[in-house]
C-alpha cells in the first residue's frame, strides 16, 4: 500500500487554565503527594479552537505547503498529522512511516550519551540495533561532534544539542515528512550543510508537509498549498494561487 493520510472533520481545541488555578493544583499536589489524576481539576477559563472541520487527503507524491498568519493553526495541524495531538472530534487514517521535524529534541534524556541518543532514536524510528549503531559514525562526522558522543548530552551546548537532534532526525528517510519552518541549528557553516541535507531529504520522501512563511522554499519544494485562517482551511490550490489568496486577505 502507498503512504497516505486522510483527515475527516478534525477539530482540535485546547483548554486554557489561568495561571492561578495551575499554581494551586501544583501546590496541593506537592503538599499532599496526590497524583495529578486524583487532583480535582479547575474548570478551564476558556478553550481555544485551534483547528475546525479539517478535511484533508494526502497521497504519495503530494508536497503541500501550509500558509497562514501567526496562530492560524499550522503547527497544530502538523502535530495532528504526526500523532502528537488526538482530535476531539473527527478521525485520522494514515499509512506510512512519519518523521516530524517539529520537536526534534523532545524526549531527549539529559543523562544519555550522544551515542546512546543516536542509537535509541534510530531504533524508535524502526532500525535494528546494528543499523542504528551504523548511524553513529556518519552523524559524528556530519555534526563534528565525534569526540563528544560518549559524553552525556547535558554537557552539550544548546547549539550542539540542536545539531545532534537535527542530524539524527534527518538521517532516516520516512514516507511522510512533516516540517515546521526550516529547522535552524548551529553556526553559519553548519547551516549551509544542514540546508543541503534537509533539501535532499525533502526531495526523497513520498509525502511532504511543510509550514513556512518562506515563499521561496514553498515554491521550490511544494506543488500545492493550503491557507489556514483561524483554524479553518480557507484556500486550497497551487502554491501561487494560495500565496495570492493569502496576500489579498492581508
Ligand atoms: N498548548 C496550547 N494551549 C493553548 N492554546 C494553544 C496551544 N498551542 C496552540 N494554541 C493556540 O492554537 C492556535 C493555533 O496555534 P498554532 O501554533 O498551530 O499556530 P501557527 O499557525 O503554527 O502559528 P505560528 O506561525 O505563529 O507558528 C493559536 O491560537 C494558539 O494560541
Amino acid at each position: 500500500m502507498k503512504p497516505f493520510i486522510q483527515l475527516t472533520d478534525v477539530e482540535i481545541e485546547f483548554p486554557v487554565f489561568d495561571a492561578q488555578s495551575i499554581g494551586l493544583i501544583n501546590t496541593v499536589m506537592r503538599f499532599t503527594g496526590m497524583p495529578r489524576s486524583q487532583a480535582s481539576s479547575p474548570a478551564p477559563i476558556r478553550t481555544v479552537q485551534a483547528l475546525r472541520g479539517i478535511n484533508l487527503e494526502l497521497r504519495s507524491g503530494d508536497r503541500i505547503g501550509l500558509i497562514g498568519h501567526n496562530g492560524a493553526g499550522k503547527s497544530t495541524l502538523l502535530r495532528v498529522l504526526s500523532g502528537v495531538y488526538e482530535p476531539v472530534q473527527g478521525h485520522i487514517r494514515q499509512y506510512g512511516t512519519v518523521s516530524a521535524l517539529t520537536d526534534i529534541t523532545l524526549g531527549m534524556d539529559a543523562e544519555a550519551s550522544g551515542q546512546d541518543f543516536i542509537i535509541t532514536r534510530g531504533i524508535v524510528m524502526g532500525l535494528s540495533r546494528r543499523e542504528a549503531r551504523a548511524m553513529v559514525e556518519e552523524i559524528g562526522a556530519f555534526t563534528e561532534l565525534s569526540e563528544r558522543l560518549h559524553m552525556p548530552v547535558r554537557t552539550y551546548s544548546t547549539g550542539m544539542l540542536l545539531k545532534l537532534a537535527f542530524a539524527v532526525a534527518t538521517t532516516i528517510t520516512p514516507d511522510i515528512l512533516l516540517m515546521d519552518e526550516v529547522v535552524g541549528a548551529g553556526d553559519a557553516k553548519f547551516q549551509e550543510r544542514a540546508q543541503k541535507r534537509l533539501h535532499d531529504l525533502m526531495s526523497r520522501v513520498s509525502i511532504l508537509v511543510v509550514a513556512s512563511h518562506n515563499e521561496h522554499l514553498l515554491k521550490s519544494f511544494c506543488s500545492h498549498a493550503l491557507v489556514l485562517d483561524h483554524g479553518r482551511i480557507a484556500c486550497r490550490g497551487t502554491v501561487d494561487e494560495c500565496l495570492a489568496f493569502y496576500h489579498a486577505a492581508e
